[in-house]
């Protein structure tokens, strides 16, 4: 429960609106418990006068008798109806506080728990996987809104409800209102018992659920592979037995709940003939009117609603008491990489790695050793070296999306993890080796970095990524939507709109992770020709596996099991013979190979 407690700032944030909204639970429960009375009224008037009424039997007086009868029950009637109407109306302000302002926090704290993810490190999208990211955000969020809505909403609504009626019945008569509330324990525990069942159910169905909406995603995702291998047929199979699985989580769901609502009636079934056998004793007693006992039939019927609605409460604070702790575990979880200070500067683009080691958090693979490399402002550097050897991982370091577990980086002769990081991204522009792009037009794409999209720019960065010609062949040109709800582009196409997405910021920094890799050799010198005038004076990064990308470059790295095997131009680390030299000569042979 300590967790919701975190909420209790959005509810003093909208305390005008639940302040009103608890006057109107106030204000319709007495609209609710009115009528009670004036039925009790209308029902002695009748008792009490029936008599008379078949005394003047055969008189003309029983017809003004049954007149004023009629009337007087006509408005007994009209007033029980003005009273519901009355009630619907402060219920519906009721809703259109509490629930609206149940709205407007779902609203803020969902914007506060992506505003958090924004700030997490790459460490921590490792570590959760995208459905529970998304739950958090969407499910956990909306189970919260439950306790804030109608949680709340109710909770109010029975104890006033309960102290309305309660006082009301015992001011009639005491034994009478004991055996009212005598069956009420019972139907709390039960309703909560079987709730408790639902719950658990229903979060076995979301589970199920969740994992056949994974499986069919999966499969669409990858249909190409799974036509290729011819695949179908196994499957189809797979998606019966989730589908079997969900089925049966859904038929014990349907059990319990087939069971929920006759055992509901039958409790408040015997609740009314308690009330209607005990009322009729005291009234042969003499200690209550036929009246009251009807006046208490409506108290009883009054009451289950939410006797009903507090088991229901009951488990839908526990659920959500549930999802907030885990909202909080989030909100909790401090940013690994924290910017430290507002200091705004142009870089010039000087990068420094001090004996620089580093190893992954989640997995303790350790991808880099002592590696110390330097990069001049206008320098090319070149990074080359077997898979996993940890060219990425630098790119990474550079771009802070780690820190450092041994040695430092550092920027024009500051430290990395004293540059303001906002200011620092802004000048870099990276190309990752996984090239991403967003569900959106091309021009988009390109200008993704910026607030405004300025045209002639973005086809500057498109020409300069020798992706222009493609691009404009298109139908709609730049105006052409990718992703999933456009066009697939080519895996050399898809590298160089993210090229152009880089080179459109007119960074400082440029880094290329391998992703001139599904380029061909020609348009890749094209794109390297161009960079050459745009970095003029900067500093890029470029990571590759192939020599003929890099053999120009001011400096090339070596890379072999995280660390620097060579450094050096390609002329003086051909004249070195190591691996570098292997690699060129074993290059060289297989483009000789695939050429013959
Ligand atoms: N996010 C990560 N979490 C844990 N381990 C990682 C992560 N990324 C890479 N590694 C590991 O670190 C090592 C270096 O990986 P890195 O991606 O830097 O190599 P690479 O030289 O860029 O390889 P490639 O040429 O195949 O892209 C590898 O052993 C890899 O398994």
């Amino acid at each position: 429960m300590k967790d919701l407690a975190y909420l209790n700032k959005f509810l003093w944030k909208y305390r005008w609106h639940m302040l009103p909204g608890i006057l109107f639970v106030i204000i319709s429960n007495i609209f609710g418990v009115l009528p009670a009375q004036v039925i009790r009224i209308a029902f002695n008037l009748v008792t009490d006068n029936i008599g008379t009424y078949h005394l003047f039997n055969g008189f003309e007086r029983q017809g003004i008798i049954y007149n004023i009868f009629g009337s007087s029950l006509m408005l007994f009637g009209f007033l029980v109806l003005a009273l519901a109407l009355l009630r619907g109306m402060f219920l519906f302000f009721m809703r259109q506080t509490l629930i609206l302002m149940s709205r407007h926090i779902e609203f803020d704290l969902k914007n506060e728990i992506y505003a958090h993810y924004q700030l997490l490190s790459l460490a921590f999208y490792r570590r959760h996987n995208t459905g529970d990211l998304m739950n958090r955000v969407t499910e956990d969020v909306s189970r919260a809104r439950m306790y804030l809505g109608p949680g709340i909403m109710y909770t109010i609504n029975t104890v006033v409800l309960f102290v309305m009626v309660i006082y009301a019945m015992i001011s009639v008569n005491l034994r009478l209102a004991i055996f009212s509330i005598i069956p009420i324990p019972i139907l709390v525990t039960s309703i909560y018992y079987v709730n408790s069942i639902i719950n658990h159910r229903s979060e076995k169905i979301q589970q199920r659920l969740s994992s056949l909406s994974s499986f069919v995603q999966e499969n669409f995702s990858g249909i190409r592979v799974i036509r290729s291998y011819v695949r179908e047929g196994f499957v189809q199979d797979s998606f019966a037995a989730e589908s079997e699985g969900y089925k049966t989580q859904s038929m014990s769901l349907v059990q319990v709940q087939a069971l929920f609502y006759p055992l509901m009636l039958l409790l408040i079934g015997i609740s009314n003939i308690i009330i209607i056998y005990v009322g009729g004793v005291e009234v042969m007693k003499g200690n209550v009117t036929p009246g009251n006992v009807a006046e208490f039939v409506v108290y009883l019927n009054q009451l289950m609603f939410p006797v009903i609605s507090l088991g229901w409460v009951t488990s839908l604070i526990q659920r959500a008491a549930a999802s907030q702790k885990r909202i909080n575990e989030f909100l909790h979880t401090k940013p690994e990489i924290v910017s430290v200070n507002n200091y705004y500067r142009k870089l010039k683009g000087q990068i420094v790695f001090d004996n620089v080691s580093f190893t992954y958090p989640d997995t303790g693979i350790q991808a880099l050793k002592n590696v110390s490399f330097t990069a001049e402002p206008g320098q090319m550097v070149a990074i080359i070296g077997r898979t996993g050897s940890g060219k990425s991982t630098i790119a990474n370091l550079i771009m802070r999306m780690y820190d450092t577990t041994g040695g430092g980086i550092s920027l024009d002769n500051v430290p990395l993890t004293l540059q303001n990081l906002e200011n620092y991204r802004s000048q870099i522009g990276f190309v990752p080796q996984e090239v991403f792009l967003f569900s959106d037009t091309i021009a988009n794409n390109i200008a993704f970095s910026a607030d405004v999209l300025d045209m002639p720019r973005v086809e500057q960065a498109a020409k300069d990524a020798a992706v222009y010609h493609n691009i404009i062949e298109f139908e709609k040109g730049f105006e052409t939507m990718i992703g999933e709800r456009g066009i697939t582009l080519s895996g050399g196409q898809k590298q160089r709109v993210s090229i152009a997405r880089a080179i459109v910021k007119q960074p400082q920094i440029l880094i290329f992770d391998d992703c001139l890799s599904a380029v061909d050799t020609r348009t890749e010198e094209e794109i390297l020709n161009n960079l050459g005038n745009i970095m003029h004076g900067k500093t890029s990064i470029i990571i590759a596996h192939r020599i003929s990308t890099i053999k120009n470059a001011d400096k090339i790295l070596v890379m072999d099991h995280g660390e620097i095997v060579e450094q050096g131009t390609h002329d003086s680390l051909m004249e070195l013979k190591g691996n570098y030299f292997e690699l060129y000569e074993k290059q060289l042979l297989e483009e000789a190979e695939s050429e013959q």
